[in-house]
Order: structure tokens, then sequence, then C-alpha cells
């Protein structure tokens, strides 16, 4: 990765002449930085070894830290940056949602072998989680009607999960056949969602799921659960912050590992994101969820800084911002992976993601599609490369 390519923390802002930035500077810190390096911390922040020093570039936060708590410049901004940031996790856990969700929305289906080399190149980049597809009705869905196929094809790849979704025990008896090992099912907190998309009330939808859940769990599958529009929805607008913890609640309680929160529609804003997940924290500890945003008005990663802050160190999203939903009518793509794990590397946040990598997955699936990449990291990325 060329220096141009790490991402820029607030330490690359020194040319600014803006004062409250300039005290950022790296260089004002270069002289005492060996008293603050992070084995020093410990000592500069007062004995409180708590701390977010886990990056290694020198554009990660600690270039931030060191400057304003050892040097004396400016203590007003030690204690700025830490609450705003302490709590951030140390890792993030990125589960990659392009060749499911970013691919059931194309209006040309993908070839097997393209979502193939496609899950080939995402697992070079480092991602450790792809959801490969879903067992769904292929009249339902027609681009993922070769779900076998793509499961069959990267059976094979080691220490790397795969889940797929599946929305009836039919579905999971497919997956299983097929080799799947983790599968994901998915309820909506509308009502008018779950129609469109599943074809069931929320209820219905529940209790089809307590039938995968029990298979899931005599064949040691593990199982994930997706609750959709935690925010708004296509046809009945806001949701209810307490419908999202209903059923997260009720999918939790049935035993999947992890629940994934989707604002399908992308009209989540930080604020209304804080108050959905506050109240599903309620009933779900905060390690065992995931966010997963559309990025429709652009507020996705806005959403994600914001679910970091509350605890959530697993996020959801889209090589390329591939993606919708095509029962959501106006969704767009997921945000996009690239993006996030820009964002999060410079908060020196680890992803064990390389970006090079990822953005080379991303190039591969546009090029196919025939268009420019969704990610507006890869396309400022690539401008300054070329
Ligand atoms: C749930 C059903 C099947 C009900 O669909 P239905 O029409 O009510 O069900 P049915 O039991 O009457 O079956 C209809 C036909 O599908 C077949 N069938 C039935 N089940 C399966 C199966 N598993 N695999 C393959 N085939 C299946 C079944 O055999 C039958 O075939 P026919 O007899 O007509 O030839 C349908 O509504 C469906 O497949 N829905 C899935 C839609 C979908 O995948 N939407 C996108 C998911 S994205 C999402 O939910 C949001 C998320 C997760 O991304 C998070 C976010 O973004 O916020």
């Amino acid at each position: 990765m060329s220096s141009l390519e790490q991402p820029l923390g607030l330490g690359d802002l020194p040319k600014l002449s803006i004062n409250r930035l300039e005290r950022f500077s790296p260089s004002a810190c270069r002289a005492s930085a060996d008293d603050c390096s992070p084995s020093n911390y410990k000592h500069c922040n007062g004995g409180n070894d708590q701390t977010i020093f886990h990056g290694s570039s020198s554009w990660h936060m600690q270039g931030h830290y060191t400057n304003s708590s050892c040097n004396g410049v400016d203590m007003e901004f030690r204690a700025l940056p830490r609450k705003v940031l302490w709590d951030l996790p140390r890792f993030v856990k990125i589960v990659e949602v392009g060749p499911r969700d970013g691919l059931q929305n194309e209006k040309n289906t993908v070839p097997t072998s393209v979502k193939i080399e496609l899950i080939h190149k995402l697992v070079a980049s480092g991602l450790s989680v792809i959801e490969a597809t879903s067992f769904v009705s292929p009249k339902w869905v027609p681009q993922l009607a070769d779900a076998k196929d793509v499961v069959e094809g990267i059976r094979h790849v080691p220490d790397v999960r795969f889940p797929v979704l599946t929305p009836n025990l039919r579905g999971f008896e497919a997956a299983v056949a097929a080799g799947a090992k983790e599968v994901a099912v998915f309820a909506s907190a509308s009502e008018s969602f779950s129609k469109s998309n599943l074809n069931c009330t929320i209820k219905e939808s529940l209790v089809r799921y307590r039938d995968v859940i029990t298979s899931a769990k005599k064949h040691g599958i593990g199982l994930r659960g997706y609750v959709s529009c935690v925010v708004g929805c296509p046809v009945e607008g806001a949701i209810h912050p307490s419908k999202v913890a209903y059923v997260a609640k009720e999918l939790y309680d049935m035993g999947c590992s992890e629940i994934s929160l989707g604002d399908t529609i992308g009209v989540g804003t930080p604020g209304s994101v804080l108050a959905m997940l506050e109240a599903v924290m309620s009933f779900v500890s905060v390690d065992k969820l995931a966010v997963h945003f559309h990025d429709t008005y652009g507020q996705a990663l806005a959403n994600i800084m914001v679910s970091l802050q509350m605890g959530i160190n697993i996020v959801d999203s889209s090589v390329s911002g591939l993606g919708g939903c095509p029962y959501a009518n106006g969704a767009t793509g997921n945000v996009a992976t690239e993006d996030v794990v820009y964002m999060l590397h410079g908060l020196g946040i680890e992803t064990n993601v390389d970006l090079n990598k990822l953005m080379d997955a991303g190039d591969y699936i546009s090029k196919h599609l025939g268009r420019p990449s969704g990610s507006k990291t890869t396309t400022a990325l690539r401008k300054l490369t070329t």
C-alpha cells in the first residue's frame, strides 16, 4: 500500500490554517514522541491503561493522542478526543454481504463462476465472514437460483465462514445438503415488509424460524438472525424501536448467536439509530449485535460510527457498495466495505482486511457489472494512483 492509500487521521491535516487542527499536527509532537510511545502511554494518561493504541501506521490515532496528552500544549483536547473515541472497539469484524445482498438485486443475473471468483478475491483480502448466497425461492429471487453451485464452489476454502440466507425449513435443508455450515434467518420489524419480502406476518415468520433454528442446533449449524427495517419501512414509514427490540429478542432467545440490525432502506440517521440500538440493547447483549446499513441517504458511515460508540463491533457491508433489496422500493446499496475499512483503519481499529486487495475485488465485480465502483474510497484512491 502506498502512503497515499493509507487512511488519513486527524494528524494529516497540519496544513490547514485552523488553529485547533494545527495543534494535532504530528510534527508538533515529534520532539516528545518517544516519551509518548504506546508503552509509555499509561504514564502519560495518568495510569489508566485503557487505550486505543492498537494501530501501527503513523497516521493512526496514536499521533493524535500523544500530541495532545504529553506535550502539555492542549489539555482541553486531551479530554475531548478521549470522550468521543475512548470506547471504540480495538477490532471490528466485518461481515461481507456483497455476494448475497449485493447481487440479489442485479438486473442481469451474474454467472456462477463470477460469483465464485468474487468470493475468492474477497477471501484474499482477509475477510473472514462472507455471506455467500441465499437458499430462497428462485421465483422470488432468480439472481440467486444457483445457490447450491456457489456453495459447492467455495466449500473447500479453509478458515472463512460463509453464511447463507434461509427463509424456511426447505431452504435450510437445501443449504445443509449443499454443504453450508452457517445460516441466517431474516425477519422484519415491519409487518408490511414481512408480507412483501416473505409473504407472511412477522409472527408467522418467527414460527417458521423456530423450526429452522431447532434443526440448525441439532446439526451444529451456526445461526445468525437479521431484523430488517429497523428504522424505517418503505410502506409504513418510521418503525418504533420497541418493534425492533421485540423481533431481535425473539430471534436471540430462539438461539441466534448474532443479530444483525438492518436499515434496509437506509433512512436512519445517528439519532434514530441511537434510539433503536438503545431499545435493542435492553434485551440483547451488545457483543451479539451487528449493524447493517444501506447508504441510500449517505448516512451509513455516520450510523456505523455511532454504533461503534455504543459498543458494537460487528459491521455488515458490501464490496463496492453493491446491493439493495428487490422487495424494498428505493433501497440502494449497502455501505461499501472499502469505505468502512478506510474509516476503521483511520480510527486505528483493526479489521485484518487489506484495503488494496479489497479494492481489487471491487474492481473485479464492478468491471463485470459494467459500472464504476460505488465506493468513494476506491474512486478517490484510483484517481490518485492512475
Ligand atoms: C419465503 C418464501 C419462499 C415464501 O414464498 P411463498 O410463495 O409464500 O411460498 P410457497 O411455500 O408457496 O412456495 C412458493 C414456491 O417456492 C418454492 N420454495 C419455497 N421455499 C423455497 C426455498 N427455500 N427454496 C427454493 N424454493 C422454495 C415452493 O416449493 C414453491 O414452488 P412451486 O411449487 O411454485 O414450484 C419467499 O417469499 C421467499 O423466498 N422470500 C425471500 C425473499 C428474499 O430473499 N428477499 C431478499 C432478502 S433481503 C432482506 O430480507 C433484508 C436483509 C437480510 O438483507 C437485511 C437488510 O438489508 O435490512
